[in-house]
């Protein structure tokens, strides 16, 4: 399979997971350019069997391509849909996050299609989240199949990603993102996929400092994921002391993918210090039940 990458942004290129984490290492994070995606081809299912923390993928766009990105989004071009998240977080989603739902599921796919044509004219050709960025994932998963996540109706797709603005002083707070699994909106999905979801970032324009994913050493099984504790704005989270946890900081430059283990590992994204805002797209993953495909959504 051919993988269009940047190559501009090829530095250094570490070929073996390393044991990361402060003070104690217990993150396992595998690291490469992304030429290199063939080596790693059972690298996901490695995080789905709890073998690795997460991949960084190197250069998966070039840094032109993400900074005429980041600009246009700034100017809030296309005019996607703009949903936000709780106000205190400073951060807001273009497209809608379905853990947020806030609508009803007719106007949720009819928005989702609308999303797909705006984001089609975002990405140069041949270049969009749901090709380049859809084949980079399957070849880092056995060349499974990585698609929207189909809705209850034929013709419905789930949003396949969001992309978010984070402000000055905008953060997400820690959280396990399998909590989500058990919200209402995730009612028809949680038929067709995994209970345990996964993420991948693909950070479009970082933050001058600050906005980083960092990855907490506390893990949530799926199946100690109950109804009481479905909430995105960390509260469940927030009763456990982060500074007493180990912790691993993920540093992405405009370009670079993460694929982590967000189902299971308590997770946030640090203040954004700085004028300059950090755009990210963030999807969430499970394989499908038949195993024969990943289903992703933003
Ligand atoms: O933006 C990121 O780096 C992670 C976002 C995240 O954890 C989430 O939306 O669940
Ligand atoms: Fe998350």
């Amino acid at each position: 399979m051919e993988v269009y990458c940047s190559m501009n942004l090829v530095t250094s290129v570490n070929e073996h997971t390393s044991l990361i984490g402060t003070p104690q290492p217990f993150f396992r994070l595998v690291e490469f350019d992304c030429d290199q995606t063939a080596d790693h081809a059972d690298s996901i299912g490695r995080i789905r069997k709890g073998q690795l923390t997460a991949i960084v993928v190197r250069g998966v766009y070039s840094a032109d391509v993400m900074s005429n990105i980041a600009d246009r989004l700034e100017r809030h071009d296309p005019a996607f849909l703009k949903t936000s998240f709780p106000e205190k977080f400073r951060s807001w989603f273009y497209g809608r996050n379905l853990s947020l739902m806030g609508t009803d599921p007719e106007t949720y796919f009819k928005q989702a299609r609308e999303f797909h044509a705006q984001m089609a004219e975002l990405f140069p050709a041949g270049l969009g989240i749901n090709e380049h960025l859809m084949r980079v994932l399957s070849s880092l998963d056995e060349g499974r199949p990585y698609r929207s996540a189909p809705g209850p109706e034929s013709g419905q797709d789930y949003m396949l990603t969001t992309f978010r603005g984070h402000a000055e002083g905008g953060y997400i707070p820690a959280h396990c993102d399998n909590e989500q699994s058990v919200r209402p909106a995730y009612e028809h999905l949680s038929t067709l996929v995994s209970s345990h979801m996964y993420s991948m970032v693909l950070m479009i324009g970082a933050a001058d400092e600050g906005g980083d994913l960092e990855v907490f050493d506390h893990r949530i099984e799926p199946s100690d994921v109950h109804e009481d504790q479905s909430s995105n704005t960390g509260a469940n989270a927030g009763k456990i002391d982060l500074s007493q946890l180990s912790s691993a900081k993920i540093q992405l430059r405009p370009g670079d993918l993460v694929v982590v283990d967000s189902g299971r590992y308590l997770h946030r994204v640090t203040p954004v210090l700085g004028t300059k805002n950090r755009w990210v797209a963030c999807s969430f993953m499970a394989h499908s039940l038949d195993r024969n495909a990943v289903y992703c959504w933003g």
